[in-house]
This record gives structure tokens, sequence and C-alpha cells, in this order.
């Protein structure tokens, strides 16, 4: 029987490339989104090659992702991965000058709904002492950087998060990654520039950045290793992307 993977935020970027390589080797899907439309042509593409369940689901609301896995038909109820990867910056304004309305989103989103859709799926995962975790954190939660504060914040959280996780489910036979990702063109920017194209654009300009495919490509990896190995953590980054200096603010 084919395994199932379980996809948060899967109808764009990294989570809709990851439904697609699973489906390219028959997993079972489900995936879930805010955008129901998004989700209802990405199953009609995707049922030709494995079982997709697709659920509307918004990670922030608590009661739903409890109702979500409950309410999971017997098919699709053996989940062997988990990826948390619905997620998003919003802004890079200096703190003093942040819309505190979008830290609390991105509080909401990248921490308390990837906990807890982690919580609710811990049962379905132990099961068959084999599951996997993978969430998607960012060099942001490693390397600060001006205007990264409370988006930083979060995928630290996420990273130590998966850590304590891992020590947690020792024994378990469950597996938990965190990858960190460099600059990828998805629409990231567009949402965090508030759907500015142009100056999402920008932030890829002049270089080659990672693509949906190559996450994807690395979570099927990962979530495909022997049960006995688990990648702790993995950064992965454009050849053309690399870290600043240390800044320093000299009085003349
Ligand atoms: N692109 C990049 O440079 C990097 C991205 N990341 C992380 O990767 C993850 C995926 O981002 P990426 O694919 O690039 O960006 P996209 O904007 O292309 O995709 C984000 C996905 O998250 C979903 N999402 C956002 N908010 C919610 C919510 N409240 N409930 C459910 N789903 C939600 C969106 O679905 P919908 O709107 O339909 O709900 C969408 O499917 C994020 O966690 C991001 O922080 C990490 C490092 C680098
Ligand atoms: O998480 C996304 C990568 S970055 O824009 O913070 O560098």
């Amino acid at each position: 029987m084919p395994n199932t993977v379980f996809i948060t935020g899967a109808t764009s970027g990294f989570g809709e490339a990851c439904a697609r390589r699973f489906a390219r080797d028959g997993w079972n899907l489900v995936i879930t989104g805010r955008r129901q439309e998004r989700l209802d042509t990405l199953t009609e593409e995707l049922q030709q090659h494995c079982k997709v369940h697709a659920i509307t689901l918004d990670v922030r609301d608590q009661e739903a992702i409890r109702a979500a896995v409950k309410e999971l038909p017997e098919a699709f109820s053996d989940i062997h991965t988990l990826i948390n990867n619905a997620g998003l910056a919003l802004g890079t304004e200096p703190a003093d000058q942040c819309d505190t309305e979008q830290w609390m989103t991105m509080i909401d989103t990248n921490i308390k709904g990837l906990v807890m859709m982690t919580h609710a799926l811990l049962p379905a995962l132990k099961k068959n002492n084999s599951g996997s975790i993978v969430n998607i954190g960012s060099v942001a939660g490693t390397w600060p950087y001006p205007g990264g504060n409370v988006y930083g914040g979060t995928k630290a959280f996420v990273k130590q998060f998966s850590l304590s996780l891992r020590c947690d489910l020792l024994g378990s036979g469950v597996r938990v990654t965190n990858i960190e990702p460099g600059l990828a063109e998805t629409e990231f920017s567009v949402v965090r520039f508030k759907g500015d194209q142009a100056k999402a654009d920008s932030v890829y300009e002049g270089m080659q950045p990672l693509t949906a495919n190559d996450i994807a490509d690395t979570v099927f990896w990962i979530a495909n290793r022997p049960a006995h190995v688990n990648i702790n953590n993995l950064e992965i980054m454009p050849t053309q992307q690399a870290w600043a200096g240390f800044a320093v603010d000299r009085k003349k």
C-alpha cells in the first residue's frame, strides 16, 4: 500500500511542488491550504497519479486542524510524512515601524499553526514506528538580517522546536527534520510585499534563486531515507547567495 503524505500550504510554492513530487512516486496525498480553487485544480491534476484528499484549512484555526485530522477518510488516516510548510513573511520594516498585526499573523501561522498541526498528527505518525516530520524553517531562523525580526524569530522557533521534538520522539521511530532554505522564487516575496510584483521580482534580480522543485526534491529525499536515518537539519542556499559580514555603527 502506498504511503501517505500530509502537506500544509500545498496551493503554491514549496508545498505545491512537494505534492507533485510525491504524487509522481505514487504516494497518497492530503493537501491543504486556504485557497480552495487551487486545491481543486491540483486535485484534478494529481488524481491521475495517486489518491488525493484536499482540505481547505487555515492553520491558524486550531479547531479546524483538529477536525481535519479527526475526519480523515480511512484511506488517508495512516500518515507517514507530515510536511509542515504553510507559512509566510510579512514586511521587512525595522521593528519600531512594523505593523504588529503582521507580527501576530506570522506567529499564529509559522509557530502556532505548525505546533498544533504537529500535535494533531502525532498519534497517526507514531502508529507505524516509522513516520517522518519535515518542518520548513529558513536560513532566517539562524542568520539575522535587517527587517527579518519576527519572521526570523518564528523560524528560529521552528528550528529549536524540531530539535526538541526529536528528543521527545526518541524511541518512537518518528523522524524530524528542519529544512532551512535560502532565497527561493515562489509567491513568498509577493506575499511579503503585499502583492507588489516589481518589488518581489527585485529580490531575485541578477541571480539564480532556488526553485520550489529544488526544495521538493530535497523533502522527497529526506522522507525516503531508510528508517534508521534521521536528517536533523539541512540548510540549502542558491550558489549565488552567502552571508554578509557584521554591521558596525561607527561614531566619527
Ligand atoms: N521562498 C523562500 O525564499 C523561502 C520560504 N520559506 C518557507 O517556506 C514555506 C513555504 O513558502 P513558499 O512556498 O516559498 O511561499 P508561497 O507563498 O508560495 O506558499 C506559501 C503556502 O503557505 C500557505 N499558507 C500561508 N498561510 C496559511 C494559513 N494561515 N493557513 C494555511 N496555509 C497557509 C499558502 O496557502 P494559502 O494562501 O492558500 O492558504 C501557500 O500554499 C513557508 O513556511 C516559508 O516561510 C523558507 C525559506 C525560504
Ligand atoms: O525564508 C526565506 C528566506 S529569506 O527571505 O528570509 O532570506
